[in-house]
């Protein structure tokens, strides 16, 4: 098991890895579950009088979503109540000046780890351990601290590298997250299962599939996720998201191959979306049926009404409803009615009930879906889907075994 933050010494100056990826629209950053979460387990650290610096990433390099933190530390800061400060330069003298300068009580916001060569380099953890951010950053501070839960699937060097060299310790959402989404792969349901994924991030998804036999008695598709299989049967449909790129073109064959697999092995049990919903001339929904996408195919942004009548019978007879992914563009009202509409039956339903996503679990308050009505909002979406799938996560296993040295 992990040390978490209730082993702290007190007053220690913290390196602390968060994950504030968030939608970015036209180049605003958008709030979501995760600021408020991570602000809980800040406002705690610098209560105890703990000096606080922070890692977090925002996209992947080559998208519009790939920004700098100044707006995130805005963001945070009204989560926290207090003042959150920002540098733009994660190890450099900017940055180090500004760490030197923490004292007791203060959180400050390094830049964006992945605008540095070393976070996203294809190394082992040792290897991360001695990169130069790792080597830099730790003798500035006595301890590391992992509150980034929704990012713990992916091994980069602010994940993986810190906990080979310091003393390091589970945050508040890593250690809940990591309780919580363990917990339901061991649980047995004596019902249907029903697995609701939608989204962008179609690798992650079908990733996950591959490996959920035995746990998920039905898939109801959506979002790009939904396209991408209609796609592989034939249908002009689909798009290239700042999260998915070259799904749709270049890397094509390789999916069209794995989804065709997928596909082959769940035949019925997997639902797909048979209409869906664009924006017309006049920025109306216009609703069409699969078959007619041809003369739009990138242009739909929600399933339509059709398809959702056509799932809400599953979730109502299933035992446990596990969602991943929206439906469609929530964000935009009129391009809701799939998400909301799927989600609403859930929480009409007496299931069990888990929605993940960093996005995705946003649906619920935005469109006042009553948090009580599900039984975990996960602000994970990729971690939650390999803990379903029982895989393990490399932050949790780095966390393990600093505890152990
Ligand atoms: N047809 C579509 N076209 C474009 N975007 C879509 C479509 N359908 C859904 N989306 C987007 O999918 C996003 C949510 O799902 P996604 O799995 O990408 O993120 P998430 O819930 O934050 O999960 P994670 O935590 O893994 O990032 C929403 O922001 C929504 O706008
Ligand atoms: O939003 C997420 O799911 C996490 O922050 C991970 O982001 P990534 O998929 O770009 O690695």
């Amino acid at each position: 098991m992990f040390n978490t933050i209730d082993d702290l010494e007190p007053e220690q100056r913290l390196l602390m890895r968060v994950d504030l990826n968030a939608p970015v629209d036209d180049g605003a950053v958008q709030d979501n579950r995760r600021f408020a979460r991570h602000a809980e387990t800040i406002a705690e650290l610098i209560d105890d009088g703990h000096a606080v610096a922070l890692m977090a990433h925002q996209g992947r390099p080559g998208r519009d979503t790939f920004v700098t933190l100044e707006q995130h530390a805005d963001i945070l800061a009204d989560h926290v109540g207090e003042d959150v400060d920002y540098v733009p330069s994660t190890y450099g003298d900017e940055a180090l000046d500004a760490i030197a300068e923490l004292e007791s009580g203060d959180v400050l916001v390094l830049e964006n780890v992945r605008m540095t060569d070393d976070e996203l380099a294809d190394r082992t953890p040792e290897e991360h351990g001695e990169s130069d951010l790792v080597q830099t950053l730790a003798p500035e501070f006595d301890a590391y601290v992992n509150d980034g839960y929704s990012v713990a699937h992916r091994p980069h060097a602010s994940i993986v590298g810190f906990p080979q060299v310091m003393d390091s310790y589970a945050g508040r959402v890593m250690a809940e997250e990591y309780e919580y989404n363990t917990s339901i792969e061991r649980r047995e349901f004596d019902g249907k299962v029903t697995m609701v994924l939608g989204g962008t991030k179609v690798e992650d998804v079908v990733a996950a599939m591959e490996n959920l036999d035995e746990k998920v008695d039905q898939f109801l598709l959506g979002g790009i996720v939904g396209q991408l299989f209609l796609r592989s049967e034939g249908y002009e449909i689909g798009i290239d998201t700042p999260e998915g790129p070259g799904l749709y073109d270049e890397s094509w064959d390789e999916n069209e191959d794995t989804i065709r697999e997928v596909k082959e092995r769940y035949g019925d049990r997997i639902s797909l979306p048979v209409d869906v919903a664009r924006e017309g001339e006049d920025g109306e929904r216009v609703t069409e049926r699969v078959e007619d996408a041809a003369d739009h195919p990138d242009e739909y942004l929600d399933v339509g009404e059709e398809t959702v009548e056509a799932y809400q019978p599953h979730v109502r007879e299933s035992e446990a409803v596990l969602v991943k992914g929206a439906l469609g563009v929530f964000e935009m009202e009129q391009f809701s009615h799939g998400t909301v509409g799927v989600l609403r039956a859930v929480a009409e339903t007496d299931c069990y009930s888990v929605v993940g996503g960093g996005d995705t679990s946003r649906t619920v308050t935005m469109y006042d879906l009553g948090e009580e009505n599900f039984d975990h909002l996960s602000i994970a979406g990729g971690a939650y889907l390999r803990a379903l799938t029982g895989a393990p996560l490399p932050a949790v296993e780095a966390l393990e075994a600093a505890a152990e040295r």
